[in-house]
C-alpha cells in the first residue's frame, strides 16, 4: 500500500519530457518514450494518472501505437487515470481515446497549467474512488428495501423502481432467475406500500401440485371434494387489504389462469365448490424466472392475463450481474450465520475474497447464502477461506508485479497467523517472527484489524 502520487508521462519528444518533468510539485513523476517502457513503468511504479502522447514510435504520426499503448495501461490496472494529448485529427483521435478508456484528454500544444489542472483533478477523481471502493468493501453499504442489501448500481435502479411504484396499486411483474431474491423483493415492495399494516401472503405456484393449486389459491368449502372437511380460505383470502405474492406464475395452468384473469376483472373470487361471491381487495406481484413473452407467443400464458399481471415490469439481474455485491453479501450473510450459530468466525480471507469474486453463481444470492451458512461450521479459524466455501482458486493470473505478489502474500499469512492467535498481537508477531511494532505497522499499511 502506498499513498504516493504516482505520474506516468509518456511521451517521446525528449524536448517535451524534460519540460514536463519539472512542471509538476507533489507528484512522483515518472517519464517512459513508447509503449514498452510505458508498460515497464506501469508495472514498476503503478501510477494513478498517466498522461499519453498519441503519436509514439513507431507511429509518431498516427494514433495506433498511442490506442494501443492506452488498451495496455487499462487492462494492467483498470482504476488508472489516462489523459491523453492529440495533436492530429485531434476531434476523431480524442473520440477514439475516450472510447478506449482514456478519462480525458488535451490538445497539443501543451499549456502546462491547463494540463497541471486536469492532473491535479484526475488524482482527485481517482483517490475518491478509491476510498468509495474501501467502503463498499468494508460493507459499508447497509440493508435496504425488505432486508436487501445491495451497492451495486444494476440494483439499486431496481430498489428504486421498486419504491416508487410501491404507493400506487398497480400489479408488478418480476422477473429473473432463481434465487435473485424476488420475494426479498417482493415484500420490500409491500412495506413501502400503504397496505404494510395488512397481510403479504406469498404463494409458490410451481410448489403445489395442479390439482390442489385452485383451492390453494379460492379456498375451498366444506364438502367440495373428498377431504375436505372444513371451510378453508384461499390464499387470495387470506391476502385481504394486502398483498399477495404470486411466485412462478409461469407454472400456473391454463384453466385456472382463467380463472384468475376473471378474479383479476372483478376483484371477486368464489371458493371451490362455493356458490358466492367474495369481494378482496388484494394487490398482485407477481413472478417468474421463466421467458413469459415466449410463453405467451406461443399460447401457453393467457396474453389478456399476461398484460393484467404485469402493468410495471421489473427485471432482477443476476448475483453475476451486480457489481461488487458477492463480497458484500458474502460478508454480510457470514456475520448473519456466526451471529445465529455462535460462531467466532467473522469474516472472509483473501483467497475466499478473490474465490467469491471470481465465481459465476449460477444460483444467484440463494447459493451464495448456502455455501457461506455451510462455511461458518466448516471454519476452522476465525475467517472463511475459499475452501470452507467450497471454492476452487481463481485461474492464476500473474499480479501487476512482484510487490502485489508479495503483498497478496503478506495479507493471506498476516490474517491466518492472526486467526491462529485469536487475535494476540504478540502470538501474531511470534507466529510471524516480526517484531510487535514492525506488525503493527504491516497492520496498518494493509489496513488490516486483529
Ligand atoms: N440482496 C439480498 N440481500 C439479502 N438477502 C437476499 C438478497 N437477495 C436474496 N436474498 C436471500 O436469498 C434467498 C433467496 O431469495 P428469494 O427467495 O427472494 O429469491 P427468488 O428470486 O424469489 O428465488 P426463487 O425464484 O427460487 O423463488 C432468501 O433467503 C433471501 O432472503
Amino acid at each position: 500500500m502506498t499513498d504516493t502520487r504516482t505520474l506516468l508521462i509518456v511521451e517521446d519528444d525528449p524536448g517535451l519530457q524534460r519540460q514536463l518533468r519539472w512542471a509538476y510539485e507533489g507528484y512522483e513523476v515518472v517519464v517512459a518514450g513508447d509503449r514498452a517502457e510505458a508498460l515497464d513503468a506501469m508495472r514498476a511504479h503503478e501510477p494513478q494518472v498517466v498522461t499519453l502522447d498519441l503519436g509514439l514510435p513507431p507511429d509518431p504520426d498516427g494514433t495506433g501505437e498511442g490506442l494501443a499503448t492506452l488498451a495496455e495501461i487499462l487492462a494492467l490496472k483498470p482504476d488508472c487515470k489516462v489523459i491523453v494529448a492529440s495533436g492530429h485529427g485531434a476531434r476523431e483521435s480524442a473520440l477514439a481515446a475516450i472510447a478506449g478508456g482514456a478519462w480525458d484528454f488535451y490538445q497539443k500544444p501543451i499549456d502546462i497549467d491547463q494540463l497541471g489542472l486536469i492532473v491535479a483533478r484526475a488524482f482527485h477523481v481517482h483517490a475518491l474512488e478509491t476510498e468509495n471502493r474501501r467502503l463498499a468493501t468494508r460493507g459499508g453499504a447497509g440493508e435496504g428495501l425488505g432486508g436487501l442489501v445491495t451497492a451495486a448500481p444494476e440494483m439499486l435502479k431496481v430498489t428504486r423502481t421498486i419504491e416508487r411504484v410501491a404507493p400506487a396499486d398497480i400489479t408488478v411483474m418480476l422477473l429473473g432467475a432463481s434465487g435473485t431474491g424476488k420475494e426479498v423483493l417482493a415484500r420490500g415492495l409491500h412495506d413501502t406500500s400503504r397496505r404494510r399494516a395488512k397481510p403479504f401472503v406469498a404463494i409458490n405456484c410451481a410448489a403445489i401440485p395442479e390439482t390442489l393449486l385452485e383451492s390453494e389459491l379460492f379456498g375451498h368449502e366444506k364438502g367440495a371434494f373428498t377431504g375436505a372437511v372444513k371451510t378453508t380460505p384461499g390464499k387470495i383470502e387470506q391476502a385481504d387489504g394486502g398483498t399477495l405474492f404470486l411466485d412462478e406464475i409461469g407454472d400456473v395452468p391454463l384453466a385456472l389462469q382463467v380463472k384468475l384473469l376473471r378474479f383479476l376483472q372483478e376483484r371477486v373470487i368464489e371458493r371451490v365448490g362455493g356458490r358466492r361471491a367474495i369481494p378482496v381487495d388484494v394487490r398482485i406481484v407477481c413472478a417468474t424466472h421463466q421467458d413469459v413473452d415466449a410463453m405467451v407467443a406461443d399460447g401457453r400464458f393467457r396474453e389478456d392475463l399476461y398484460y393484467r399481471l404485469a402493468e410495471i415490469v421489473v427485471r432482477i439481474p443476476t448475483l453475476a450481474e451486480r457489481s461488487g455485491d458477492a463480497v458484500l453479501l458474502a460478508r454480510h450473510f457470514v456475520q448473519r450465520h456466526a451471529r445465529a450459530a455462535g460462531s467466532a468466525v467473522s469474516g472472509l480471507s483473501a483467497d475466499a475474497v478473490a474465490a467469491v469474486e471470481a465465481w459465476g453463481w449460477p444460483g444467484n444470492v440463494r447459493e451464495l447464502e448456502n455455501r457461506t451458512k455451510r462455511a461458518v461450521i466448516m471454519a476452522e479459524g476465525k475467517r472463511v477461506t475459499a475452501a470452507d466455501l467450497d471454492l476452487a482458486a481463481p485461474a492464476d493470473a500473474l499480479p501487476i508485479n512482484l510487490r502485489a505478489a508479495r503483498e497478496a502474500t503478506d495479507r493471506v499469512t498476516i490474517r491466518r497467523a492472526l486467526a491462529q492467535s485469536e487475535g494476540n498481537i504478540s502470538g501474531t508477531a511470534r507466529l510471524l517472527g516480526v517484531s510487535r511494532p514492525t506488525l503493527y505497522d504491516l497492520l496498518k499499511s494493509y489496513d488490516l484489524h486483529a
